[in-house]
């Protein structure tokens, strides 16, 4: 089997590797705890049977939905925030075309996203948008309560049924929600709309595998099989019986925590292909919902590169040294594209001419590894064969692997997430909702 695979040797300068080997039974044991469902938060481990619980027959059902929806759809708008939206996101945009929205001669639907924040302008247009598309709606809500894809919800709703009358609405809607609770759940049973559901032991930020994301991923018209069997490969390449030194997972958990307890609490997720943004940002919400508690935690923060390298190269080559990289290294471009030659040379770069971008592009991730090595950064180096279905489905797996391992070297349960509600009930404290009143009140004094 061909994987992804991780390199530690540029974190030596900053942690002892004989160290890192040191975590080896420690960490095995942390992960065993989830083979044990032993640990915090154990009521959340569905997760990790997704890749091999899932069978052919729902991976169909699911491409017939998706298929359907796509068929009816110029657009398809993803309703959904956190968890319940960027995993689907993130495969979505690094498969795609970059120019996708663009494309004239298209045979999927645009995907669209809405409910990830509470902006009138974006609401505002995109309804503006919708109005003259054929649109259909997933709408994915685990708690089914959550306020920014509720209020956007309500909007795509009022306008599907502003256009196709409320008969044929309900063949427009998709729901992916809890089996049996929450307003969404009630809604789309009352009106018949089409559910799938999130399982309770599955945790918005580990759902990108269950109908969440493979839905979405199946409606832009990529191979959620494939994507499945990449995780399912993972799964076993972190097998319980697999040795620390081969378990990428169990690498990853043990260098990152080194570099946490060295004073390293930033951790960077880089990456030389924008396609990779949003899957940085599932990242984000993974690692730092997981960790982020009990005033510990590494911040995950992430950067494009080489964008960004004009913009936050200078404060990660000289700025304060408590941040560490982990780099994203995608080895096989799938397109071919030389630097022509010039005949006039004045930007001097015919010695470059004839050379695949990507090797441009290669060299620039090489240099920046060593600069910033040399800077007082130290690198972690997660290689990617491809961008494909099948190594993304591994990726996936690998950091939600990595990532429950290393909540529980960190000692927090990484399968909650209590502080995103102190946000919450300040809103609804300062709207007025009802049962609130003490809230505003206590609110109020403090403004
Ligand atoms: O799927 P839901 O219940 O709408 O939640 C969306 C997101 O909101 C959070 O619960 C945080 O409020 C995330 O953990 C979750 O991914």
């Amino acid at each position: 089997m061909q994987k992804i695979s991780i390199d530690i040797q540029k974190t030596g300068g900053f942690i002892s590797l004989d160290e890192v080997k040191k975590q080896a039974g420690n960490v095995l044991a942390c992960q065993q705890k989830l083979h044990d469902k032993s640990g915090a938060g154990n009521d959340f481990l569905g997760w990790m049977e997704l890749p091999e619980a899932i069978t052919s027959e729902e991976l169909k059902t699911i491409k017939a939905t998706a298929d359907r929806l796509s068929e009816q759809s110029d657009v398809v708008v993803v309703t959904g925030i956190g968890g319940s939206y960027l995993g689907a996101r993130a495969v979505i945009d690094a498969l795609s075309n970059s120019f996708d929205f663009l494309m004239a001669d298209r045979k999927r639907p645009v995907v669209l996203y809405a409910g990830q924040n509470i902006g009138e302008d974006y609401s505002h247009e995109l309804l503006e948008l919708l109005k003259d598309k054929s649109f259909s709606v997933v709408v994915i809500s685990k708690s089914g309560t959550t306020t920014e894809p509720a209020i956007a919800f309500r909007l795509l709703k009022e306008l599907l049924e502003k256009k196709h009358g409320a008969n044929e609405v309900k063949n427009r809607i998709v729901a992916i929600t809890d089996e049996s609770k929450g307003a969404l759940r009630t809604l789309a049973d009352r009106e018949g709309y089409q559910t799938y559901v999130i399982p309770d032991d599955v945790g918005g930020r580990f759902s990108v595998l269950t109908p969440v994301g493979l839905l979405p991923i199946a409606v832009a018209g990529f191979d959620i099989e494939k994507l499945v069997e990449g995780a399912r490969d993972m799964v076993k390449a972190t097998a319980p019986d697999v040795s620390f030194e081969d378990n990428p997972a169990a690498v990853y958990a043990a260098a990152r925590n080194l570099l946490y307890q060295s004073g390293k609490k930033t951790e960077i997720l880089v990456n030389y292909h924008p396609k990779l943004h949003f899957l940085a940002e599932w990242w984000k919400q993974l690692y730092g919902e997981s960790e982020g508690k009990e005033n510990k935690g590494i911040f995950p923060a992430a950067v494009d590169f080489t964008t960004d390298l004009h913009s936050m190269g200078q404060w990660i080559q000289e700025g304060e040294r408590t941040i560490f990289e982990t780099v994203i290294s995608v080895e096989n471009s799938n397109h071919t594209v030389k630097v022509p030659s010039d005949k006039d040379d004045l930007d001097s770069l015919n010695y470059i001419a004839g050379k695949r971008v990507d090797e441009v592009n290669k060299m620039a991730e090489l240099g920046t590894l060593v600069a910033h090595v040399d800077g007082g950064v130290p690198n972690i180096r997660i290689s990617v064969p491809q961008l494909n279905e099948y190594f993304l489905g591994q990726l996936i797996f690998f950091f939600e692997k990595a990532c429950g391992i290393s909540g529980y070297v960190l000692g927090v349960n990484p399968f909650d997430q209590p502080g995103v509600e102190a946000y919450k009930k300040n809103m609804f404290a300062l709207l007025g909702k009802p049962g609130f009143e003490k809230e505003t009140e206590e609110i109020r004094k403090k403004l």
